[in-house]
């Protein structure tokens, strides 16, 4: 196996993960019955999802409302796609100045991920008239619909349902917070970053030396991730440094806060480490949906959340250019790791 793919050793799989995840596990079906819930099954609701982001940082959802089936078309969507010749998937290949559509060569922190991906923005940003010169471009690249009839349709219909999905998750934790319940909604109203991707994670022949996707944070707001129904691969490392896998419950979304959730709360929840293991019989699947706010969001703890008690932890930071540099960066290997959230810290405690 190529030594790019290799993991330092203290970040190898081990073998067995923890038995029982114990992520919790929220029905979300009140938020979509025909008549809104009473005060006391919301005041439930949003005490769980506090807890889970609290204690977790990860949940996994059920009765949220997303029908299995375009799930599953978009699903199969991508499983189509990932099996196009290599030519179509070339053609579609995303290039240092258009960071959307195939990819096959990412890295996360400096070690190649055993995977392909296909993203897109479902609300694309044009590039201004007169674009500065290095501008990322955040156009879609669909493959022929020849090739693939109805593809772009379905992960279109799929991405809606996940933007109606993160709304409600957003509205839940700005009333965990004790916030306004559409405190956090105008970040995502306009020029949002928003974006979801398919991967394919191929079988490994050696699973304990490489991973599907390497240990890491996610940097935007919320992630809400449709896992493979059968094949298990998602990890999340405990407090205790243990990795647990998340096992496939189908028809579940499996959501978890990111970076900016974590400084917009001032630490009251957290972004957890996760990772995804491949194995060497079974190809896995898996489609994130990033809900990122607006490129011109200066992410900072938010004023309700600081206090004498409780001074603000992080320094403030652009978004809009902290991910068109991780953009950028996942296009090759650098000498050095991505920044990290830990390094805008003011204490700068738990810095890596
Ligand atoms: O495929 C998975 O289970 C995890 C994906 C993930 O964490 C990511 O793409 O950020
Ligand atoms: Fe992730």
């Amino acid at each position: 196996m190529d030594d790019a793919f290799v993991q330092a050793p203290e970040h190898r799989p081990v073998s067995p993960l923890a038995e029982a995840t114990g992520v919790p596990v929220i029905d979300l079906s009140p938020l979509i019955a025909a008549t809104p819930p009473s005060p006391a099954v919301l005041d439930a609701l949003v005490a769980e999802v506090g807890a889970a982001c609290r204690e977790w940082g990860f949940f996994v959802a059920v009765g949220h409302g997303v029908p299995d089936a375009t799930a599953v078309r978009a699903v199969d969507a991508g499983r189509a796609f990932f099996a196009l010749p290599a030519v179509s998937k070339a053609a579609v290949r995303r290039t240092e100045r258009a960071p959307l559509g195939y990819y096959d060569a990412e890295h996360t922190k400096n070690v190649k991920d055993w995977k392909e991906v296909f993203d897109i923005f479902p609300h694309e940003l044009r590039p201004p008239a007169a674009s500065v010169d290095g501008e990322l471009v955040f156009m879609n690249k669909w493959p022929d619909d020849a090739d693939l009839p109805g593809f772009r349709e379905v992960l279109e219909e799929y991405a809606a349902a996940m933007e109606e999905l993160a709304f409600k998750v957003l509205e839940l934790i700005a009333r965990s917070l004790n916030l306004r319940p559409d405190r956090l909604h105008g970040f995502f109203r306009e020029k949002m970053t928003t974006y979801m991707r398919i991967n394919r994670y191929p079988p490994c022949p050696r699973p304990d030396l490489a991973l599907g996707l390497g240990r890491h944070k996610d940097s935007g707001a919320l992630t809400i991730l449709r896992q493979d129904d059968v094949v298990a691969g998602l990890d999340v490392r405990r407090r205790s440094g243990e990795w647990a896998c998340v096992r496939p419950l189908p028809g579940s979304l499996v959501i978890n806060v990111g970076d900016i959730i974590q400084v917009w709360s001032n630490d009251r929840y957290q972004s957890v480490e996760h990772r995804a293991s491949v194995n060497q019989e079974q190809e896995r699947f898996s489609i994130p949906y990033f809900f990122n706010p607006a490129m011109d969001t200066v992410v900072e703890p938010l004023p309700e959340m600081v206090s004498e008690e409780r001074p603000s932890r992080y320094n403030a930071y652009g978004w809009g250019e902290f991910f068109c540099t991780r953009r950028r960066s996942n296009f090759r290997k650098l000498p050095v790791d991505n920044i990290q959230i830990d390094q805008l810290r003011k204490d700068k405690i738990g810095q890596e």
